[in-house]
């Protein structure tokens, strides 16, 4: 068999590669960085690539706008997998930078968001420099990026002194840590998932989430209640809502959602089939485990055996009516 290719948003040592290494799946497969989530979705869907794993949620900053977008246009792909991994950062410089020479620094904006506290009290004064992941970042201050003269103005300057990263990208680009831990949220997670080519979607475990994305007939008032009726009556519990532009115009709008269970669960296939009836558009994204592996709670009135039960009554009234 030939060796799997496994892309992230790199380079070496972001936090999607940590959670990546989480996977089992991806043992011995080649882990390939990737500049961006679009172009790591973009070699799934060309082939360049067997699966990617890209940032979906924060517990802090809520959803990654650009891999909803991403998983939302376009030809269709697959979440097989979510891996759930703490993120922890540090404030990390090459050797001889202190606290008081940083004129500014740089991070992923999700990480910018999640240490304002720090930065604002630290580096009050200090620019803050968007780059592409927190290990772009820090790998923009490694000695081969300096000696290159990567980062740096016409006059030489570094155009920034820190990186905010994980430990890891520290370590892996030669860089000193000034200060550790700092997070807001000392307990502060973010979700990944795997994605592929749309195939067969993997057996139900118990415990497992489904993703979709539904566009609303917005001319319809109330759309929104409508399309969340279908679970609430079928006692199937979100897990995510958000809703994105459709990039149609102002006022249109579709949903990204997670709920619990599995679409082989009838009240799950349920709720979807309603959604489909009620909504403009809607794409599956999904069925697969959740990375706690906490089994969903069904009502007794929502089992696959009470829909099973209603299932036959229907067949027998139709059958002694008709028959
Ligand atoms: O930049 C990284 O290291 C990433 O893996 C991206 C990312 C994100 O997109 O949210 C992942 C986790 C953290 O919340 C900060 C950045």
């Amino acid at each position: 068999m030939t060796q799997q290719r496994f892309g992230y948003l790199g380079p070496e040592a972001t936090f999607t590669e940590a959670a990546l290494l989480k996977l089992d799946e991806a043992r011995g497969a080649e882990r390939v960085p990737m500049p961006n989530v679009l172009v790591a979705l973009d070699a799934v869907r060309t082939g360049d690539i067997d699966a990617a794993v890209v940032p979906i949620e924060n517990s802090v900053e809520g959803g990654v706008p650009a891999t909803l977008d991403a998983l939302t246009s376009d030809i269709p792909l697959q979440i097989v997998r979510e891996i759930v991994i703490p993120v922890k950062f540090v404030l990390a410089a090459p050797s001889g930078v202190e606290l008081a020479d940083i004129t500014a620094y740089s991070t992923h904006p999700h990480a910018e968001a999640q240490t304002r506290r720090f930065t604002g009290q630290y580096l009050p004064d200090a620019a803050y420099l968007p780059a592409g992941s927190t290990a772009a970042a820090a790998a923009g201050l490694s000695a081969e990026a300096i000696d290159r003269g990567a980062g740096q103005d016409r006059a030489g300057q570094a155009e920034y002194q820190a990186a905010i990263c994980p430990l890891l990208a520290a370590e892996r680009y030669g860089l000193n840590v000034l200060a550790d831990d700092i997070g807001d949220v000392r307990t502060a997670v973010t979700r990944f998932v795997l994605v592929r080519k749309p195939g067969p979607v993997a057996p139900a475990t118990g415990a497992d989430k489904t993703t979709l994305v539904a566009g609303l007939r917005s001319e319809r008032p109330g759309a929104l209640l409508e399309l969340l009726e279908q679970f609430a009556v079928r006692g199937v519990n979100l897990t995510r809502i958000e809703s994105r532009p459709t990039g149609d115009g102002l006022g249109l709008y579709q949903f990204s959602l997670d709920v619990d269970g599995h679409i082989d669960e009838a009240r799950v296939a349920e709720a979807l089939a309603g959604v489909h009836r009620t909504s403009r558009h809607v794409r599956f994204l999904g069925s697969y485990p959740r990375d706690d592996r906490e089994a969903s709670t069904i009502d007794a009135q929502n089992t696959d055996d009470a829909f099973a039960q209603a299932n036959d009554w229907l067949t027998r009234i139709k059958g002694d009516t008709r028959g």
